[in-house]
């Protein structure tokens, strides 16, 4: 199929496709049993991210499964400092450990012009998912991504998840030369892996920002739209037709403001978001994409329908990517899935 014609490009680039195009956050991993296997004979995640036969196989799991309009790479937005050479480790029940980031010796330290190199694997996983996808499922569209500098700051500096990453929201107070180094450093390797991505051949991109809503407006403005704004240029500069989702998770009413500043073509809602809201704080041919609540998928049943339902209802006639609001909980029934795609692929 030509890309022009892929329904989540379409969309993605401001048509109103009904019924819309999906696909879900997270739709590879853990809730998947034949995830689990591939993740086990990896070994580690971190070797998963960067075996490339390994990771364009589960990246292609709930296409096969499900016939999703887009596969998104299996990867994870902390390979950038990974490949910036911060000591990262995933253990298991615990999230992801890195070694805090807190002064300049360390922010000095990272290795930006080795990010292409150390990520190559992952620029491979991106080449073999697009020719399987080419060959085997035409109308299914490969999105790349990474993590937005702010929330891939959090990480770097915080060392760990964390509900509210203070030791990072304080230090872009007491020290903004410092954070503003760390941010612009991100911006550009967040940039170059982005770029290395659509030449392996992304047709899309999204950007996530889990932490942005953690901000008041003033630094919402400085850390979150900013930076992507910066990213977002470069990137269209080079590839002006290629479609950017950003993702502000609990942005709230300033969805409308980073929606117009950044130039992202679509914007994903997060589970608090209103749709009704959204559709009228972005341009109609801004595209919308979510914003499900991944529990009630774990739920199934009525509900499942009656809230996929009322989202369905409320992007009816605009540009619109069903989605859920944040990642796939890993006890989700996978029939429950199934049940989401017969509702949505209705139209509603
Ligand atoms: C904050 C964040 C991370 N990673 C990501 C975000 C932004 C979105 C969000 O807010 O959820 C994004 C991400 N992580 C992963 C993907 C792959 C593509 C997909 O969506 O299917 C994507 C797009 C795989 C992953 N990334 C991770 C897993 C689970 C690891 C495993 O299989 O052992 C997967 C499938 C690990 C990870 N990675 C991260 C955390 C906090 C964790 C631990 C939580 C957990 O274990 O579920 C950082």
């Amino acid at each position: 199929m030509d890309a022009l014609e892929k329904p989540l490009l379409r969309a993605l680039s401001g048509e109103a496709v009904w019924p819309p195009p999906m696909w879900l956050m997270r739709q590879a991993g853990r809730y998947l049993p034949e995830y689990r296997e591939v993740r086990a004979e990896a070994g580690g995640f971190i070797k998963l991210c960067t075996t490339p036969e390994m990771a364009a196989e589960v990246t292609l799991q709930p296409i096969r499964r499900y016939g999703m309009d887009g596969a998104i790479l299996f990867s994870d937005i902390l390979m950038v400092p990974w490949a910036l050479g911060q000591p990262l480790r995933f253990a298991e029940g615990e999230g992801p450990q890195l070694e805090p980031l807190r002064d300049l010796a360390a922010v000095n330290a990272l290795e930006v012009g080795a990010v292409r190199e150390r990520c190559a694997p992952i620029f491979e996983t991106v080449r073999l998912v697009r020719a399987a996808l080419d060959a085997q499922h035409p109308r299914t569209a490969l999105i790349g991504f990474a993590g937005s500098p702010f929330t891939v700051a959090c990480y770097m500096v915080e060392g760990h998840g964390s509900r509210d990453f203070a030791t990072t929201r304080q230090m872009a107070y007491a020290d903004p030369a410092l954070f503003g180094k760390l941010i612009r450093t991100l911006v550009e390797s967040t940039t170059d892996y982005l770029l290395a991505q659509v030449e392996a051949g992304a047709e899309a991109l999204m950007l996530f920002d889990s932490w942005a809503g953690l901000l008041p407006p003033a630094q919402f403005r400085r850390w979150v739209i900013e930076p992507t704004a910066t990213i977002v240029r470069s990137l269209k500069r080079l590839h002006p037709s290629i479609p950017i989702i950003g993702f502000p998770r609990l942005a709230g009413p300033l969805i409308g403001e980073y929606t117009l500043r950044t130039g992202v073509n679509t914007v994903a809602m997060d589970t608090s978001m209103d749709p009704r809201f959204a559709a009228t704080a972005v341009a109609p041919t801004v595209g919308l994409q979510g914003n499900l609540d991944p529990l009630v998928l774990i739920a199934g049943g009525a509900a499942l329908e009656l809230e996929a339902r009322q989202i369905l209802a409320a992007m009816r006639g605009r540009p619109f990517v069903f989605n859920l609001g944040h990642g796939i909980e890993k006890v989700t029934p996978p029939e429950h899935v199934a049940q989401l795609v017969r509702i949505v692929r209705t139209g509603g």
